[in-house]
């Protein structure tokens, strides 16, 4: 059977795609019976080391949260295995890219606040995501677009036992796992993740976000330990108070606290939050999620699938994304997915099991010819235009 005949589940139609990572491609879809459009990612059950039903899995356990994408289905047919979810709107890369590279101290102040918010919940849900990047946070779609949703828990760990909350152990000699323009300097230097580094890694984002760009970004190297090594040294050896020259001293503030947190101490997520509401404040500023892409006409926006792809590309051809090289027995150990069939099976007390990402999963159409049909524009597909997007 052709993946594009395929209904997914008996009901998910697939259309075009619309997202392309490291490990899946993502495609929009449609509930055939309540013609609600989703999103759907999808794997080659026979790569290397499968991960969808491990991030479905993790998934499943966030569910309910604010900022956490619905999950509608998630299991395996034939040769695939699928995600289904909410469908949401553009990735905070690419609302920047929209923004001319910079977004102004309000949007950044908003987004703040509520990323906060998504890492304490997914923390206090024992996880670390550990791939914070702005293409893993994405807005919402009609009623819910002012809302900020953090995807991919491909890469997440569990940080600490469920029922006794005791941590994970300190160990060094990890391999680099996210996004090196994001990573915090424990990352870089392999100590096991815990919840600091995803807030250093928020606080680089949120500099990002406001400046444009990093110190470390643009460096050049022959090879890609080579040049992890030299952002890593770049990191250690930029004082906190010249990353944030020319931005609000709450910045400051901010990464002065995260780069000290122990590797076990639970941040203090209120505090962190207090310290960007009251700069907002002061400001003058009204929570009206007005972000400043919101300021700009439709009309001078591109279609949102049709751009989203070719900037996915784009990113994937960033050098600075970085991939697990070796096969990391620690994490990975010996995992079975074969009795998984839907999430509502899965024993929600069993312990995750770390995968190492697949890098030789093949694009899907490259695997299996695409029909016509999928390469319809979406505006023949969708005609009810649920998405605040379009
Ligand atoms: N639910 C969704 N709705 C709309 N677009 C989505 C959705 N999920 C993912 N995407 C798009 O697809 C892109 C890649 O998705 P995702 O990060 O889950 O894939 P990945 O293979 O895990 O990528 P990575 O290389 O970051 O590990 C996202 O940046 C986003 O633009």
């Amino acid at each position: 059977m052709s993946i594009i005949e395929l209904r997914v589940c008996g009901r998910y139609k697939l259309g075009p795609k619309i997202g392309v990572g490291s490990f899946g491609q993502i495609y929009l879809a449609k509930n055939v019976q309540s013609n609600q459009d989703v999103a759907i990612k999808i794997e080659e059950v026979k790569s290397k080391h499968p991960q969808l039903l491990y991030e479905g899995k993790i998934l499943q356990n966030l569910q309910g949260g604010v900022g956490i994408p619905s999950m509608l289905w998630c299991g395996q047919e034939n040769d695939f295995n699928f995600l289904v979810m909410d469908l949401l709107g553009q990735n905070l890369e690419e609302l920047l890219v929209l923004c001319k590279r910079a977004f102004t101290l309000k949007t950044v102040l908003m987004l703040a606040d509520q990323l906060i918010s998504n890492l304490e919940y997914i923390h206090f849900k024992n996880y670390v995501h550990r791939d914070i990047k702005p293409e893993n946070f994405l807005m919402g779609c009609a009623k819910k677009s002012h809302i900020v949703y953090t995807i991919d828990f491909g890469l997440s760990k569990r940080y600490r036992d469920a029922r006794t909350h005791d941590h994970i152990p300190q160990k060094e000699g990890k391999p680099l796992i996210g996004t090196a323009r994001y990573a915090s300097i424990n990352t870089h230097k392999g100590t096991e993740q815990s919840r600091r580094d995803d807030l250093e890694a928020l606080g680089y984002m949120l500099i990002y976000f406001l400046k444009g760009t990093l110190p470390w970004q643009g460096i050049r190297a022959n090879r890609k330990e080579e040049k992890y090594q030299k952002i890593m040294e770049k990191k250690i050896s930029t004082p906190i108070d010249q990353l944030c020259k020319g931005i609000p001293n709450e910045f400051q503030q901010f990464m002065n606290y995260v780069r000290n947190l122990k590797y076990d101490e639970k941040p203090d997520y209120s505090f962190l939050k207090k310290i960007f509401k009251e700069r907002f404040v002061k400001e003058g500023y009204e929570y009206d999620y007005v972000y400043d892409w919101i300021l700009i006409p439709m009309s001078t926006r591109s279609p949102f699938y049709s751009s989203k792809i070719p900037l996915t590309i784009e990113l994937l051809q960033n050098e600075e994304k970085f991939l697990i090289k070796e096969y990391d027995k620690d994490r990975f150990g010996e995992s079975n997915f074969s009795n998984w069939n839907m999430v509502d099976d899965l024993d929600h007390n069993q312990d995750e099991i770390d995968q190492q990402p697949d890098q030789n999963t093949k694009p899907v159409e490259q695997q299996k010819p695409k029909k016509q049909e999928v390469q319809q524009p979406v505006q023949q597909q969708k005609k009810d235009k649920d998405c605040s997007i379009f």
